[in-house]
């Protein structure tokens, strides 16, 4: 039997946006406090029980988060040819956070981007 440990941090950042081609009031400017929670997957434990430090894993996090908080998402080179919708900030957050952090041991399971307490995206990828 596998055995799957999934690993989940969470973070938040503060970013604003506008949905272009949106018919109503998301497509003027607007800021949001995202919250996003990363997932990874291992299928084994190191020497001290763990899949991956949660600090690694939550500082990888940070990295790649620091690019997008307290900025205008739009502006942002990946969103000036991609609409910043929560499922595309999932999306590019996702492929970011797979390059840095997929190894043999464990990788990107899934992640998790909520606009607000109300509503949020989940995005994984699957080989089959
Ligand atoms: N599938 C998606 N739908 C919407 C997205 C999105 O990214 N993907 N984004 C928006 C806007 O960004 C908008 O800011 C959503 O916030 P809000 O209007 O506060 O959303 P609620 O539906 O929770 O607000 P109510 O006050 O309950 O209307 C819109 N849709
Ligand atoms: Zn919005």
């Amino acid at each position: 039997m596998k055995k799957n440990f999934i690993l989940t941090t969470q973070l938040d950042f503060a970013a604003a946006h506008r949905l272009i081609g949106y018919e109503g009031d998301c497509a003027k400017l607007h800021g949001h406090n995202w919250k996003i929670e990363v997932s990874v997957i291992g299928h084994t434990l190191n020497d001290i029980g763990m899949v991956i430090d949660f600090k690694q894993v939550k500082q990888h996090a940070k990295d790649v988060v620091a690019e997008l908080d307290h900025s205008y998402l739009n502006d942002h080179p990946h969103f000036q040819r991609t609409n910043p919708t929560a499922e595309n900030i999932a999306h590019y957050l996702y492929n970011e956070l797979a390059k840095r952090l997929d190894q043999d041991a464990f990788k990107m399971h899934q992640i998790r981007v909520w606009e607000n307490d109300r509503n949020y995206v989940t995005y994984s990828e699957t080989d089959h």
